[in-house]
């Protein structure tokens, strides 16, 4: 199905839930660039960058063909119809074919590389600006590009993520004109359940996995447990900011992703039950970009990431996933992921800094999150 969408030039999105086995899938006739409810009643795929822009536009792929990966349970067909070319290959992919030559990249190429001087360089100058009480915490990314092995086989290295994450959002999305991106992301932003039951998380602070311990052995400095607090924090006054005063706050609580260890809280409200029947669209449009990925306070943070970015994020720090699909919508912030060219893969990476930072370890942190993808990619680097 895959590669019968990429064939046919159509939008396409292949995605595993955390902690579910099912791979699931959608294809769609055309892209939309706004999104509806998360509350239904349409349904799709949501990919939406950090900020939109004319070549990083928010995109929407509703589900015009639509397989929940369930046995047994036939694909849906949406409004749309998918042209024949599509029908035509899609019924050979039943036979196991060759490897996917060419998917779709961004129509400007790849990003600028950010060198360890550059990165560390801006780090200081954002740590300097919180040291004088400008703000209090900004998520400053980076990102580090390498050549594509002989062979690279995409749908495998989808497969093998789904392996290595069972408790991550795994993704792989690729859409004409805006370019092909793979990731293992740990961060849920919104997620709106059958029940109505609504979801986010407060996700920050980073340590390695330390080998024989586990995740209730982590010890936490003063630092990360204040970064995260800020990002709770945030969440908070978003509730506040709706007047909504009945909602469970659970945590913090030490969670692994991968190689890496973070803190989380959870929140959750019945929607129904509170009065809020929209409350994952209200809170979608206040959330993003949280603090996890821009800072805090929110607006001085994304001008400072604006002024000390050289390169631009696009959908990395975004959102993304299925709208209204099994009855539930589940939107994840993009984050551990790489975008594809034809020939290079370029990961994103970013470290939340406050005052007490030090830009030689947030460098480190940024290169063990980029790991979790970019392991896949190793043979590239010989
Ligand atoms: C920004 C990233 O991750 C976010 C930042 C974290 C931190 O600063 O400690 C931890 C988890 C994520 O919320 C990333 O993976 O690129």
């Amino acid at each position: 199905m895959f590669q019968a969408a990429l064939g046919a030039t159509l939008p396409v999105a292949l995605w595993r839930l955390p902690n579910t086995r099912e791979a699931q899938a959608l294809v769609s006739a055309e892209v939309k660039h706004t999104l509806p409810s998360m509350e239904g009643p349409q349904s799709g795929f949501a990919f939406y960058p950090f900020q939109s822009s004319g070549a990083v536009p928010v995109t929407f792929l509703p589900a015009d063909l639509y397989f929940s990966g369930k046995a047994g349970v036939s694909p849906q067909i949406g409004e749309a119809v998918l042209p024949t070319s599509f029908w035509a290959d899609f019924q050979k992919t039943g036979q196991k074919q060759s490897n996917i030559l060419e998917w779709p990249s961004h129509p400007e190429g790849t990003v600028k590389p950010i060198t360890r001087d550059v990165f560390e360089v801006s780090g200081a100058k954002a740590i300097k600006a919180m040291q004088s009480g400008c703000l209090d915490k900004v998520v400053l990314s980076r990102t580090k590009t390498l050549p594509l092995f002989e062979g690279f086989d995409l749908l495998h290295a989808f497969t093998q993520l789904t392996q290595l994450y069972p408790t991550a959002f795994v993704s792989l999305v690729s859409i004409p004109g805006i370019g092909t991106w793979l990731g293992a992301t740990p961060e849920l932003l919104v997620q709106v359940d059958s029940y109505r039951v609504f979801r986010t998380v407060a996700l920050a602070g980073t340590q390695p996995v330390m080998e024989g311990l586990t995740p209730a052995d982590a010890i936490w400095r003063q630092k990360e447990i204040e970064e995260q607090a800020l990002v709770q924090r945030y969440i908070v006054s978003c509730f506040r900011h709706l007047r909504l005063r009945e909602y469970v706050e659970m945590g913090p609580r030490t969670i692994m992703a991968g190689n890496l260890l973070h803190l989380r809280t959870d929140f959750s409200a019945a929607m129904d039950e509170v009065g809020f029947p929209k409350l994952g669209t209200q809170m979608l449009e206040l959330l993003h970009p949280t603090s996890a990925v821009g800072g805090m306070p929110k607006a001085a943070a994304l001008q400072m990431i604006g002024e000390l970015e050289q390169h631009d994020r696009r959908y990395y720090s975004g959102f993304l996933g299925p709208v209204q699909l099994g009855q539930e919508t589940n939107l994840f912030v993009n984050l551990r992921c790489v975008e594809l060219g034809q020939d290079t893969v370029t990961a994103y990476a970013g470290a939340g800094m406050t005052a007490d930072s030090i830009p030689a370890k947030e460098w480190v942190e940024t290169e063990l999150k980029m790991q979790t993808v970019l392991r896949l990619f190793q043979a590239s680097e010989s």
